[in-house]
């Protein structure tokens, strides 16, 4: 089997070839009702599907969002999984929302469900959550890094309750300044072997009002998803300002802002295609 280049690698040229969007595939049940789907798994699985056709080979990322799959239990996950299938066969990258975190051992279960190869679950990249200890990540890094994929650590999340959490100080550090020490860290060793970006990204919301000082993004050198760029509020201008001279790595995701001018094709990369262009511009 030929060894899959590092993710940090492919999201990089990925971004060259195409611009920096994520699209994320959130099948709300209101969005279903707009687009004629029911709410269960068979129009979830429609719904994803049709995204993928419209704008498969055409945006960056795809970053189907798990909650709305468990949702229809094991059928919505079975949907899940022909989502991130149709969208390796569309040459398109996958990043899965699904926010797991856990003990050690228990990570290394996650490990295997979202990242190792051969699991039906695994896209490119998956998102995790560090707030038991980013140590305790450590499983999902390591399988990560050996099967060629990546993962996006919370750091700075999109929502107004997240700072209470992520911008507390222990030892006059913030929460989200140890988040991107410690990604740094792991990313050092691929930025030094010439990668362009590392597989150790951040979750930054595009909606963050502002950085906390000790957080430096542009020493991460790894990739800076950014959600919250349409239905929650920013925009391109928004995203350049707080992001600074970090731009560079940024990912900005959106989903319902585009989702909604579906289920037409020519709607959804209109919809895409704009939200390009005001980063882009950006
Ligand atoms: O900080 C975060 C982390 C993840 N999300 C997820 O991104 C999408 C946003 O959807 P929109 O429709 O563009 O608002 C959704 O899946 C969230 O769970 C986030 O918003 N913020």
């Amino acid at each position: 089997m030929t060894r899959r280049k590092p993710f940090g690698e492919r999201l990089h040229a990925a971004i060259d070839a195409r611009g920096r969007l994520c699209v994320g595939i959130d099948p709300h049940p209101p969005l279903l009702r707009a687009w004629g789907l029911a709410d269960d798994a068979a129009g979830v699985r429609e719904f994803s599907l049709r995204v993928v056709e419209a704008l498969g080979g055409r945006v960056a990322v795809f970053k189907p969002q798990s909650a709305f799959y468990e949702r229809h239990g094991s059928a919505g996950v079975a949907a899940l999984e022909e989502t991130i299938a149709a969208a390796r066969a569309a040459d398109t990258l996958t990043l899965v929302d699904a926010k797991r975190g856990d003990i050690d051992s228990t990570m290394r279960a996650y490990a295997d469900a979202y990242l190792a190869d051969g699991s039906p679950l695994a896209g490119d990249a998956v998102t995790i959550s560090p707030y038991l200890g980013f140590a305790s990540l450590a499983p999902a890094v390591e399988t990560a890094l050996e099967s060629g994929r990546g993962v996006f650590v919370l750091a700075l999340t999109s929502n107004p309750e997240g700072g209470t959490v992520q911008r507390a100080q222990a030892d006059g550090t913030t929460v989200a300044a140890s988040m991107a020490r410690a990604a740094a860290r792991l990313n050092a060793a691929e930025v030094a072997d010439g990668a362009p970006l590392g597989s150790v990204g951040l979750v930054v919301g595009a909606t963050v009002p502002d950085l906390p000082d000790d957080v430096d993004l542009a020493d991460v050198r790894g990739p800076l998803l950014a959600p919250g760029y349409g239905a929650q509020g920013a925009r391109g201008a928004q995203l350049r300002a707080l992001f600074g001279d970090a731009w560079g790595a940024v990912l900005p995701s959106t989903s319902r802002e585009v989702l909604a001018a579906g289920p037409d094709a020519a709607g959804l990369r209109a919809a895409a295609d704009s939200a390009l262009a005001d980063v882009t511009a950006a």
